[in-house]
C-alpha cells in the first residue's frame, strides 16, 4: 500500500501510462523486448499502438518512441530532464564506469562532455584535417593494390584516423594493435548492453553471489571485460605521456599531447583527477566512433554499387571541381551540393545507431495526457523516423534528389543530422569529425574509382544486399562483395 500512496502522490491525476501491451506478471514485457534488430520490433510495437509505447520489464518502465514529434517534443525539448542514463550494474562489475556516454546526467559526465567536446567541436576538427589526408592516400592506395579487402581497408582507415587523432601515434603497427585491443573491448560490450542479456542488470543483489556459484558465470565474465577495460584506458594513454616527455609529440596535433601537456603539476592535488578525466575522453573516441562510422562507409559503397546513375552525377560534380590532377580536399565541400547530398542521403538511409542510445527521465513528468515515472529507459526508435513514407517519399530508396529540392519525391523535411546522432544534452559530441570524415571518404572514393554489385554467372550485377548483425548498438553490417576500379585517367593520383 506504501507504495500505491507514494505513486498516488507523484502521479495525482491519476494519468495512465502511454499505451503498450500487456506484460505478464513479475517479467512485464520481457517476450516483446526484440533482441535481434531491436529498431525492426520497437516499430512493429508503434505500428500497433502509436508513435509512443510503454512496456514494462522485470519492474524496469520502458518507452520506445517513434516519430520525431515525440523526441522534440521529449528529448529535445525537455532535455533536462531526460538527458540522463540508466545505471546498470554490469557499468561497475564490468569496470565500465570511465566511459562518460554511459555517465549519469551530472558534474562528472559534464566535465567529460566539456573536455572531448574541446578537441571535437567545429571549429577544432581542422586540426585533424592533415591526419586525415594521409590516412586517405593510404587507404586509396590499398584500395588499388587490393580491391577484394576493400572492407578491411575501411575499417583501418578509420579507425586509424581516429586513433591518430586521439593518442598521436605515427607507428602504423602501434595503431593497429591498440585497434584490437579496442575491438576487443567494442565486441564484448555489444552483447552486454541488451536488455535481459545479463541477469544481473534486473537483480542488482546477483553482484553478490561469488563467482564459483553455479550460474555465476557471468562473475567471471565481468572481471575479464573489467580486465580489458582497464587496458584499453591505461596503455596508449600512459604510452602518450611517455612521449610527451621524450618530445614526441606526434607530427600532427592530437588530444592527448594537448590534453597532458595542460595537466596540473604531479604535485597539485587536482593532479589525479584531472589525468582521470584525460585518459577517460581519449579511450572513448575509438570506442564510439569506429564502428559508427565503418558502418556507415561500408553503406555508402553498396548504395553506390546498386545506384550507378548517383554515382556518375557525383563524379561529374567532382571532375569539374577537382579537373584531372587532384585528390578532393574537405574545403572543396562548399563546391559540391550534390555530393552533399548523396552524404545526407547516406546518413537517412543507413542508420549506424538506429535506436541511437537509450535515455533516462530524472523526474516524474506529465506529457500529453500521460504519466511518465522517472527512471524510465527511453529508445528514441531513429530508424524508423528515417524510413517513415510521411517524413520521406520511397524510404527505401536512395535518392540524393530530396535534399536538393525534390527531382521524382517530394523534397526532404527533415535535416538526418538532427537524427541520427541523438539528442537533447548527449546529442553526438563526435558528429562534426564523424560528419567530416564520411564526405572526405565520399569524396575520395567517388573521385578515383568506379563502385560495382558483383556479376552473376550470365555477366548480369547482382544487388549488393547490406545486413545489419543482430546485437549491438551499432548496425554493423555483414561483409558484402563490392568491386572498386580506378576511374580512367585516375591512376597516377595513387601514391
Ligand atoms: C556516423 C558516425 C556516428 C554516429 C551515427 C553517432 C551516433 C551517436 C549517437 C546516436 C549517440 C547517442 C546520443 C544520445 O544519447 O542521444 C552518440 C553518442 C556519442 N558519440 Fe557518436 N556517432 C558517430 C560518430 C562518433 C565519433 C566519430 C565520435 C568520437 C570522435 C563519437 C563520440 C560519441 C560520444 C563520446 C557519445 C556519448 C555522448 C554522451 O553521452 O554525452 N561519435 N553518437
Amino acid at each position: 500500500t506504501k507504495s500505491i500512496v507514494s505513486r498516488r502522490k507523484r502521479n495525482p491525476r491519476r494519468l495512465p501510462y502511454p499505451p503498450g501491451p500487456k506484460g505478464r506478471s513479475f517479467v512485464g514485457n520481457l517476450a516483446q523486448i526484440p533482441r535481434v534488430h531491436a529498431w525492426l520490433g520497437y516499430h512493429e510495437l508503434c505500428k500497433e499502438y502509436g508513435d509512443m509505447v510503454h512496456l514494462n520489464v522485470i519492474g524496469r518502465e520502458i518507452l520506445v518512441l517513434g516519430s520525431m514529434k515525440r523526441v522534440t517534443d521529449l528529448l529535445n525539448g525537455r532535455a533536462v530532464n531526460y538527458s540522463d542514463r540508466p545505471v546498470v550494474p554490469i557499468t561497475e562489475l564490468g569496470g565500465f564506469d570511465w566511459s562518460f556516454p554511459i555517465m549519469p546526467y551530472g558534474p562528472w559526465w559534464r566535465q567529460h562532455r566539456r573536455a572531448f567536446h574541446q578537441h571535437f567541436n567545429q571549429n577544432a576538427v581542422p586540426k585533424y584535417y592533415p591526419i586525415m589526408y594521409e590516412e586517405r592516400d593510404i587507404f586509396l592506395r590499398k584500395l588499388k593494390d587490393d580491391p577484394r579487402d576493400w572492407a578491411e581497408h575501411v575499417h583501418s582507415l578509420f579507425g586509424t584516423t581516429l586513433m591518430r587523432a586521439t593518442y598521436g601515434f605515427d607507428d602504423i603497427g602501434k595503431n593497429a594493435s591498440l585497434i584490437h585491443l579496442a575491438e576487443a573491448v567494442v565486441r564484448r560490450v555489444g552483447g552486454a548492453t541488451i536488455p535481459g542479456r545479463y541477469l544481473v542488470n534486473a537483480f542488482p543483489i546477483l553482484k553478490y553471489v561469488p563467482g564459483w556459484m553455479p550460474g555465476a558465470k557471468f562473475q567471471q565474465e565481468l572481471k575479464d571485460i573489467a580486465q580489458l577495460n582497464h587496458e584499453v584506458v591505461y596503455t596508449p594513454f600512459e604510452d602518450a605521456k611517455t612521449n610527451v616527455a621524450n618530445g614526441q609529440k606526434g607530427r600532427h596535433p592530437n588530444m592527448a599531447s594537448t590534453l597532458i601537456e595542460s595537466l596540473p603539476d604531479q604535485s597539485n592535488s587536482d593532479r589525479a583527477q584531472a589525468e582521470t578525466l584525460a585518459r577517460n575522453v581519449c579511450a572513448i573516441s575509438y570506442i564510439a566512433g569506429s564502428e559508427t562510422s565503418i558502418a556507415s562507409a561500408m553503406a555508402l559503397c553498396c548504395a553506390l554499387a546498386n545506384n550507378p546513375e548517383v554515382q556518375k552525377k557525383a563524379q561529374a560534380e567532382l571532375d569539374i571541381v577537382l579537373g584531372p590532377k587532384r585528390l578532393p580536399l574537405i574545403t572543396d565541400r562548399v563546391e559540391l551540393p550534390y555530393l552533399n547530398a548523396v552524404v545526407k542521403e547516406l546518413a537517412r538511409w543507413y542508420t549506424p545507431a538506429p535506436v541511437a542510445l537509450v535515455h533516462m527521465n530524472k523526474e516524474d513528468d506529465e506529457y500529453d495526457g500521460y504519466f511518465i515515472p522517472k527512471g524510465t529507459t527511453i529508445f528514441p526508435n531513429v530508424w524508423a523516423i528515417m524510413h517513415d513514407p510521411e517524413n520521406f517519399e520511397r524510404p527505401f530508396d536512395f535518392i540524393p534528389e530530396r535534399f536538393l529540392g525534390g527531382g521524382d519525391v517530394g523534397p526532404a523535411t527533415i535535416d538526418p543530422n538532427d537524427t541520427i546522432f541523438g539528442f537533447g544534452r548527449r546529442v553526438c559530441p563526435g558528429k562534426h569529425l564523424a560528419d567530416t570524415v564520411i564526405f572526405l571518404f565520399a569524396a575520395s572514393i567517388l573521385a578515383n574509382f568506379d563502385v560495382s554489385a558483383p556479376n552473376d554467372t550470365d555477366g548480369n550485377p547482382l544487388k549488393v544486399e547490406i545486413t545489419p548483425k543482430e546485437t549491438g548498438a551499432v548496425a554493423m553490417p555483414y561483409p558484402f562483395e563490392c568491386n572498386f576500379t580506378v576511374r580512367p585517367g585516375r591512376e597516377a593520383l595513387h601514391k
